[in-house]
């Protein structure tokens, strides 16, 4: 798959945030990498927690480390789970994608088998709430 922005490169990579995950209780790991506009990568892991709602998904991971890292301009995020195939992401991280990125920013359902499936922000939350709805 290459729609002129998608890089191989990142499929490598986003398994490199993948072994980083901690998951001693669902044993289900997910990596998220987000690219930066200055083609700088944000590595985000699931990180589970014996407080099972502590843990945070893997593309939250990612999106708050940016945050915190002061990066808050994304090309793309792409993201790969243990699934067989390519799996989307739940509906907080859909939320927090919609609040911290822009809406077209493509997000890529990707497999280890290097299957990449291509969605943006919009189309995984249609009608979205999001701040501007409070005006
Ligand atoms: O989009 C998703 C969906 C699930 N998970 C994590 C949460 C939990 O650690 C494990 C099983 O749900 O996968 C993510 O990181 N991202
Ligand atoms: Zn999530």
């Amino acid at each position: 798959m290459n729609d002129g922005i998608f890089k191989k490169e990142w499929l490598t990579e986003v398994l490199e945030a993948q072994s980083r995950a901690y998951t001693p209780y669902s044993n289900f790991n997910v990596g998220a990498l987000l690219i930066t506009e200055d083609d700088e990568y944000i590595y985000g892991a699931n990180i589970e927690n014996a407080a099972y709602p502590a843990s945070i998904c893997a593309e939250r991971t990612a999106l708050v480390s940016a945050y915190a890292n002061n990066k808050k301009k994304f090309k793309a995020i792409v993201i790969v789970t243990d699934a067989p195939g390519p799996a989307s992401p739940c509906g907080v991280c859909r939320q927090v994608m919609k609040e911290l990125c822009h809406d077209e920013m493509p997000v890529y359902l990707t497999s280890k088998t290097g299957e990449v499936i291509k969605r943006t922000v919009d189309d995984l939350l249609p009608l979205g709430f999001s701040g501007k709805d409070m005006d």
